[in-house]
């Protein structure tokens, strides 16, 4: 008798959303080089290409990766290895730290992505801690684990770094949208931004599930850490084809997420994607969603719309918008999770 892998039907993608066999890494996402922003002496038309490379990247892809972007590579791979040793660690461990259902923060292996269980688990912990209880009546306080030993102060110092980084991209995004580049750093005071450690195990049925279904990011922009297993798959927008996003070491994958889309009026466009498995290597990622504060209503920027090109969506806010999507993702719900397209209009 040969081996009968049983499938596990809550993890199963319908067949139109399933990954094909092989996915492409030809004609990926655009690389952009971060250097001009350390160096002093960098020409004015140096840091002009660069505004245009994230222009450009922005616009056709809503995906791009970045090199020497300032977070130190000792820094990277001190979150990697925690990473690895906290999923490594017991599952009497791992349930200390669970999240529940007045703290969404700490551990969870049972994520749903449009009400399809993804083949992953998670930790998630906030930048900062608004207090007890934030304007929804959640409880943002970040649970740390005893296991591995210095986790805490290295996602500490971790979290400060990419927030910089963070911030001079939403700058650069900022000015290639024609605006002075402070502009969008006043939605940041009271950040929302958190950062999850991913884990995906080997799957041994890669073709049926997936680790994360497809989706959008709903916040502002994500800077992704990968490892060297890949996996990311994005919707190339020229043709809707699924392309692999190739790891490339100590780099970041960033992703203009809705609230950008939003801001921009669609100028810029957030892009599908997913996270594919396999049924040899475990793979892990660490993407760093960086949000606005709860009480951000987000709409069209005022500088952006005018008669010509009047605003696309009404306003929402964003505490409210997060709050509904999170709550569908910690269960299997009957009805669609909340899209920015219910706020476009006709
Ligand atoms: O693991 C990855 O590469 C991406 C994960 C992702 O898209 C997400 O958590 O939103
Ligand atoms: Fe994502």
């Amino acid at each position: 008798m040969g081996h009968q892998v049983e499938v596990d039907q809550a993890f199963v993608q319908s067949p139109e959303h399933r990954p094909k066999p092989v996915i492409s890494e030809a004609g990926s996402i655009p690389l952009i080089d971060l250097s001009p922003l350390f160096s002093d002496s960098a020409a004015t038309a140096v840091q002009a290409t660069l505004v245009e490379q994230v222009e450009a990247a922005s616009r056709d892809w809503g995906f791009f990766q970045v090199i020497n972007h300032g977070v130190p590579v000792d820094l990277l791979k001190a979150a990697e290895t925690a990473e690895r040793e906290f999923f490594a660690s017991s599952e009497e461990e791992k349930k200390k730290v669970r999240r529940d259902e007045v703290n969404p923060l700490g551990y969870y292996e049972s994520e749903h992505t449009k009400n399809v269980r993804d083949w992953k688990e998670v930790f998630d912990m906030v930048l900062h801690e608004p207090g007890v209880v934030d304007v929804s009546g959640l409880e943002l306080k970040n649970k740390w684990p005893q296991v591995p030993l210095g986790f805490r102060e290295t996602f500490e110092e971790y979290a400060k770094s990419v927030e910089k980084l963070a911030f001079r991209l939403l700058e650069l995004i900022a000015l290639s949208l024609n605006l002075p580049p402070q502009r969008l750093n006043v939605f940041f005071e009271e950040q929302t931004t958190f950062i999850r450690l991913n884990h995906y195990p080997p799957c041994p049925y890669p073709d049926l599930a997936l680790g994360v279904g497809r989706h959008k990011d709903a916040g502002a922009l994500t800077v992704l850490y990968q490892d060297s297993t890949g996996g990311l798959d994005v919707k190339r927008k020229s043709d809707g084809e699924w392309v692999r996003v190739k790891p490339i070491p100590n780099a970041f994958i960033i992703n203009v997420g809705d609230i950008i889309q939003v801001w921009s009026n669609d100028k810029y466009e957030s892009a599908e994607h997913r996270v594919s498995v396999n049924s040899a290597k475990d793979r892990f990622s660490i993407p760093f969603f960086f949000n606005p504060a709860s009480h951000t209503n987000v709409k069209p920027l005022e500088e952006l719309v005018d008669e010509t090109n009047p605003a696309k969506y009404d306003e929402y806010n964003w505490g409210d918008f997060f709050k509904t999507r999170k709550d569908s993702n910690y269960k299997k719900l009957e009805v669609e999770n909340i899209q920015i397209t219910h706020f476009k209009r006709v």
